[in-house]
């Protein structure tokens, strides 16, 4: 095979060989990182106030002595990945002999638990979302319109989290990443209060155990929030003066109100899922006439974006929503689309935070 170089003198063979190898193996970063959350060490970092040696973090951790060389090893490569910094001092009388120190970097940071924002639950692997994969050859080939979870573990997500006693545990863990996901959104707050000012009324539907509802009380103490979620989920939980859970379907109904958010809702629904409740969310906020809006939030694909690393976060994202929920993540072009089809007659998109957008949509 005839195999051109680059101007480097590196073949294209070599690169297409490292760019594969790259992809490949890419699960054993992920899995690495979910290794540090389970041993817990940005926590142990965390509680020694101070970068730590690799025999402390050892002895922090009670890991068997025999496990100290394994640890450098994952330490090397979440500290090239980012997770961690290695800190390099002079030791000794001569000052010849270096001690390495790991110190956490902002990533880790937000992996250590108890913190106000902390997304450690992120790497729980729910693992019937991993094993499906193997099954990703048998779905392509049915022709039904079935998301690889269903396809692969004979229910969807939604009734196999509400089903049995092991899901349960899958259901506290899902809320417990979308609340932490949720506490991220207090930063983007601050850029677009402005969409919240003047709400008398606001129904967060699909709004967990009220994270949002409760950041943009904080925020905003004089509106009334309704948070609408499933039975399930709402069912224990108690409100206050202003705040009011609602167990329901939001694609039966949505109570009335001036402004319905929908926050990493439509992205887990196919177009025409996302089209019901786009269109009961109109109708929720149709006695505010023309005064009243619907607040999406979500990422917003744009692949001409030059932040490759952005993009292929969307598009894993996108490849998450579909496998696992039959859902999307949508462009430009498909967010218009959906709005324009639910009857709504214009919209403002504001990015937040890069990963998502905030689109206001009017009647
Ligand atoms: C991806 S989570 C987003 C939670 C929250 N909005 C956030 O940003 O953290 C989707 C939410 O939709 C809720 N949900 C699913 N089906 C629903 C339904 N038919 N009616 C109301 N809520 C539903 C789920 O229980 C879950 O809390």
């Amino acid at each position: 095979m005839d195999q051109s170089s680059n101007g480097n003198g590196k073949s294209e063979l070599y690169y297409a060989q490292l760019h594969l190898y790259k992809h490949i193996y890419s699960f054993i970063s992920s899995m690495a990182l979910k290794s540090a959350v389970e041993l817990g060490i940005a926590d142990v970092i965390h509680n020694h106030g101070k970068p730590m040696t690799l025999n402390q973090l050892a002895s922090s951790l009670k890991l068997h002595p025999s496990k100290i060389s394994v640890l450098h090893r994952f330490m090397r490569l979440l500290t090239h990945n980012g997770f961690f910094a290695a800190i390099k001092k002079k030791t000794g009388g001569d000052q010849e002999e270096e001690t390495t120190y790991y110190a956490l970097t902002p990533p880790s940071k937000l992996l250590v638990r108890g913190a106000s924002t902390c997304l450690a639950s992120f790497t729980d692997r729910y693992p019937l979302c991993m094993d499906m994969w193997h099954s990703s050859k048998k779905w392509f080939t049915e022709d039904k319109d079935l998301s690889l979870f269903e396809s692969a573990n004979g229910d969807n997500f939604w009734n196999m989290l509400n089903k049995d006693p092991e899901s349960h545990k899958w259901m506290s863990l899902f809320q417990e990443a979308m609340e932490a996901d949720s506490q991220m959104f207090k930063l983007a707050l601050k850029d677009c209060k402005h969409v919240f000012e003047g709400l008398e009324t606001l129904v967060d539907v699909g709004g967990g155990t009220g994270v949002v509802a409760k950041l943009i009380q904080e925020a905003f103490p004089d509106i009334k929030c309704t948070v609408l979620d499933q039975p399930k989920v709402v069912g224990n939980l108690t409100g206050n003066k202003n705040l009011n859970f609602v167990g329901g379907d939001m694609f039966k109904s949505i109570p009335h109100a001036d402004a319905v958010l929908l926050k990493w809702v439509l992205h887990d629904w196919n177009d025409e899922l996302a089209l019901k409740i786009l269109k009961n969310s109109k109708e929720a906020i149709s006695g505010k006439g023309k005064d009243g809006k619907v607040i999406i939030i979500d990422i917003l694909i744009d692949e001409t974006s030059d932040d490759h690393d952005l993009t292929e976060l969307q598009l894993n994202f996108d490849m998450l929503m579909l496998t696992v929920f039959n859902g999307k993540e949508r462009g430009k072009k498909e967010w218009e689309k959906l709005i324009y089809d639910a009857g709504f007659s214009s919209y403002k998109i504001t990015p937040i935070c890069d990963f998502k957008s905030l689109i206001e949509v009017y009647p």
